[in-house]
């Protein structure tokens, strides 16, 4: 049995597919709102949707000889308690969250058995209840989960298996620098990065993070179809050489947002100190400075805690000057 812990966008999506493949899947959420109450249907991308039967409850965990971890980072520590105090013990688990630390934080509970995870592409839940696949790419997965990846690509899903997962994570945390600025700017994520200034501030915590992590000796791994490094010089050329160059970075659904966006939209708290607050207390501690990720995790914290929240649209000069 595999149980998804987090029936969100990504649990749903990914559980979705595995059931649909033929898989035994159940899923364990806070257990108070049932996750689905209309129905679990997902739609990967250029397939017709599949709709699945939905089993939630958090019995099912005794049963789990996977357990797939996509709840939100605030929510790591609890989940790891649960899948600890009631999934048997040889159980794997797998992380697909966002961030470099949730990984650490489930091994503290749950020990080695954590395979880490980077899933690559963006989703949305529509008004009709659809988990939908919003960009193209792939999901990573540690080299020990080599069943579970073959389990995913037998649900139709892009997956590759690798040993350096620290360096996979790390490059996709780059690439999530962008979520606040998508949020912040109101604007679906193929119109902001069409726009230099939103890329120039991107570029910046880019570089500020890519410092971060050669000082935190990672190996960056490839996530997108250029390597970290040659991203943000990429980020801040005119539209005209950008669009003709990395046209890859902007092929995306028009309407494709991060799920920082979604998470502002939907009331949620934003997972800002575990994406740019991160990279932020990590150059603290190693004598760097990262005054653009300082900049936006603080125009973040103060944007989620408006009551109630309006629509945001940020202007990107508000990044760029010097103030
Ligand atoms: N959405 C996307 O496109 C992408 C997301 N990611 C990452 O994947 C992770 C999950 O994101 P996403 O799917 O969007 O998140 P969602 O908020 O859609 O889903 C998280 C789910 O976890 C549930 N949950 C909360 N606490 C617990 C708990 N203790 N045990 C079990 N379930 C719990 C939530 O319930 P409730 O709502 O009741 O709190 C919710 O159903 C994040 O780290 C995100 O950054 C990565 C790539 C793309
Ligand atoms: C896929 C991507 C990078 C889209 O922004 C993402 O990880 C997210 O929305 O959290």
């Amino acid at each position: 049995m595999i149980v998804v812990a987090g029936p969100g966008s990504v649990g749903g999506f990914v559980g979705a597919m595995l059931a649909a493949n033929g898989e035994r899947v159940a899923f364990v959420g806070r257990g108070e709102d049932p996750p689905f109450p209309d129905g679990l249907s997902a739609v990967a991308m250029g397939r017709p949707p599949v709709r699945v039967e939905v089993f939630e409850d958090p019995e099912h965990l005794v049963e789990a000889d996977l357990v797939i971890v996509a709840v939100k980072s605030k929510d790591t520590a609890a989940a790891a308690r649960r899948i600890a105090e009631t999934a048997p013990a040889d159980a794997r688990v797998v992380n697909l969250q966002n961030g470099v630390t949730n990984g650490d934080v489930l091994r503290a509970h749950l020990g080695d058995r954590v395979c880490e995870g980077m899933f690559g592409f963006n989703l949305v839940r529509t008004r009709a209840g659809e988990i939908v696949q919003m960009t193209d790419g792939e999901i990573v997965l540690d080299q020990r989960a080599a069943d579970t990846a073959q389990q995913l690509r037998g649900a139709g899903l892009q997956v590759r298996t690798h040993s350096n997962m620290k360096g996979i994570l790390w490059a996709k945390l780059l690439m999530n620098l962008n979520n606040p600025l998508n949020a912040l700017s109101g604007k679906a994520l193929k119109q902001e990065l069409s726009d230099r200034r939103w890329r120039r501030v991107f570029a910046t915590c880019m570089r500020e993070g890519i410092a971060v992590s050669h000082a935190e000796g990672i190996v960056l791994e490839r996530v997108a179809k250029l390597p970290s490094r040659l991203i943000p010089p990429i980020l801040s050329l005119p539209n005209s050489l950008f669009l003709r160059i990395a046209s890859s970075l902007v092929n995306i659904d028009p309407e494709a947002r991060s799920s920082m966006a979604d998470d502002y939209t939907l009331g949620r708290p934003s997972e800002v100190n575990w994406l740019n607050g991160h990279v932020v207390k990590r150059a603290k501690a190693l004598g760097l400075i990262a005054p653009m990720n300082e900049k936006v995790t603080a125009a973040v914290m103060d944007a989620f805690a408006m009551s109630p929240r309006p629509p945001l649209s940020f202007d990107p000069e508000h990044f760029l000057s010097g103030g």
